[in-house]
């Protein structure tokens, strides 16, 4: 594979004109992700000669205001680089900014007059980055496709997360948006499959004959998705309290790595093929009983005189919320290559660590010659292969070894790739790999409707049981490792969680 370059270096470059409005430029993923990905792009020379950058949001601003306000959050990543001061003068210099209301058709055509201006009568490419509560999406759309698309050139719509809060939500957002864009118009985006190890996932898989053979039942005993955060809530307590942890995290990124961990091999790369093998799989999952659940929400807890909040404690949290900050989930695919096998899941916020992970156990050697080194538990010598998402991106097998000496001794040793031992460079943010994408058209790390069709369907009856007969979540202490209920779901499965095991 190659190095990606410049998808407007060749002839395309100067009659050609991108601009990219990000709507909701005030809010904190705007500020927080978007702009400073953009940067990046813009920095690395991924970004066409003639492009502008417009933050569309209620808030009054100048353009030199939105400057002042972007600066504060761009960094050279690429740190310690050259021009790094000139490239964000010259960055800056491209952006603009243009107050208005989300539902306003006239607010809309101001912004075409302004994008116009700047195009300067060039083919023009339009992309809206929708950076807003999703009660306004439907809003946005309608405006900025009835009022502010591109003419001659295309015009792509990113929308983010979440897609509804359920089948009939997301459902009726995706009617809703297509009666303005066409599907292919539509980018949802899943910013996970932005991560390079997510990315590097099929690489792995399908590029190297070692990993291929083994990658069903036969050999697997169980696959783990692990999301953990060592903060809480705190700031985003009314939008969580409305959604809970298996909405945010895993009806969407846990489940789409999922997808493309079990996915039989696609035709080619092509979007449509990888999408076409991945909803295949989530189409297969068998529905989610509540008795393969665990839920759970942190509550307050001191340690060494520091005192950590309940999620409750939250001001914008109702004081009698059941809303899960933890889940633990055991998933099953009905097919022919992962029968049987327990796909687990865990997310949680305010638990001991921040990680992101995926862990592959395997099963026992048969008829192990060395058995008689392991003990009686032959599962505590199975491999394990890691692919550590975040932080400190690595993939490592667990193996046994003889130790050396003259003795037959066996310990647990990894084969560790550790990304910034081998990889010098600083890996790019998921939010640059996916704007680069939408800005080319690849629509490989975008979710298609029937993708998202088939993830709400698998989920939402679970979380419809979970609601009504208001179960209540385990309570577990800030900063701890979860509840125990986790174990004991893992422990039904006969499987025991990779995180936990002490050997990491
Ligand atoms: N923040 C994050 O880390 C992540 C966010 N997301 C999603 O991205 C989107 C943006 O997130 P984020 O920036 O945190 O959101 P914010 O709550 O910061 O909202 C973004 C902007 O939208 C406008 N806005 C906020 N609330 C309303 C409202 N009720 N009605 C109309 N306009 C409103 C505000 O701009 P103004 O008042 O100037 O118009 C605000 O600055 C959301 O859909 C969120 O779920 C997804 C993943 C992570
Ligand atoms: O989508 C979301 O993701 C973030 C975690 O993203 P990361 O890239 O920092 O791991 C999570 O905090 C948030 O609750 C969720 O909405």
């Amino acid at each position: 594979m190659t190095e990606r370059s410049n998808p407007f270096s060749e002839s395309g470059k100067t009659e050609s004109s991108l601009s990219i409005t990000v709507v909701g430029a005030s809010g904190d993923l705007a500020k927080k992700k978007i702009f400073p990905a953009l940067f990046a792009l813009f920095y690395e020379d991924c970004l066409p000669e003639n492009f502008t950058v417009f933050g569309y949001a209620r808030t009054k601003m100048t353009d030199e205001e939105l400057r002042n306000m972007i600066s504060q959050t761009l960094t050279c990543r690429i740190d310690k680089r050259e021009n790094c001061d000139d490239k964000m003068d010259r960055f800056l210099k491209r952006c603009f900014y243009h107050s208005g209301q989300y539902g306003s058709g006239e607010h809309f055509a101001e912004l075409d007059c302004k994008l116009k201006e700047k195009e300067e009568g060039r083919l023009s490419k339009r992309l809206f980055y929708l950076s807003i509560p999703p009660n306004i999406f439907v809003d946005v759309v309608r405006c900025a496709s009835t009022r502010a698309s591109s003419k001659n050139g295309w015009t792509r719509v990113i929308v983010e997360k979440p897609f509804g809060r359920d089948s009939e939500s997301s459902g009726e957002l995706t009617r809703c948006l297509k009666q303005y864009l066409a599907e292919d118009q539509i980018f949802r985006i899943d910013h996970y499959l932005g991560k390079e190890l997510v990315e590097n996932l099929s690489v792995l898989r399908f590029s190297n004959l070692i990993f291929e053979p083994l990658w069903s039942r036969d050999y697997i005993r169980n696959v783990q998705f692990i999301f953990s955060e060592d903060f809480g809530t705190e700031g985003r307590g009314g939008y969580f309290d409305n959604y809970g942890i298996i909405r945010d995290i895993m009806q969407n990124h846990l489940l789409q790595i999922l997808a493309l961990f079990a996915m039989e091999t696609p035709v080619s790369l092509d979007a449509e093929d990888i999408r076409n093998e991945k909803v295949k799989v989530l189409r297969s999952m068998r529905p989610l009983q509540l008795e393969n659940v665990v839920v759970g929400q942190y509550k307050g807890h001191s340690k060494s005189g520091k005192t950590y909040p309940a999620y409750t404690d939250d001001p914008t949290v109702p004081k009698s919320s059941l809303t899960p900050t933890f889940a633990a989930a055991a998933l099953f695919i009905d097919n022919a290559r992962w029968d049987g096998v327990p796909f687990l899941m865990k997310a949680g916020k305010a638990l001991h660590t921040k990680r992101a992970e995926i862990r592959v156990q395997f099963r026992h050697v048969p008829g192990n010659l060395f058995k008689r080194n392991f003990g009686t538990d032959l599962d505590k010598a199975t491999n394990e292969l890691v692919l550590r998402v975040q932080p400190d991106e690595a993939i490592y097998l667990k193996i046994n070894n003889k130790v050396p000496g003259l003795g037959m001794r066996l310990d647990r040793s990894d084969l560790n790739l550790l990304y910034r031992a081998r990889y010098p460079r600083e890996i790019p943010d998921a939010y640059e790999r996916l704007l680069l994408d939408a800005i080319e058209g690849e629509r490989r790390l975008f979710i298609r409707s029937d993708e998202l069709d088939a993830a709400w369907a698998l989920f939402t009856p679970l979380l419809k049981e979970l609601e009504e007969k208001k179960i209540a979540p385990e309570l577990y202490p800030y900063g701890s490792r979860g509840p125990v209920g986790s174990h004991y779901l893992a422990a039904k499965h006969n499987v025991r969680w990779g995180d936990l095991s002490g050997e990491d």
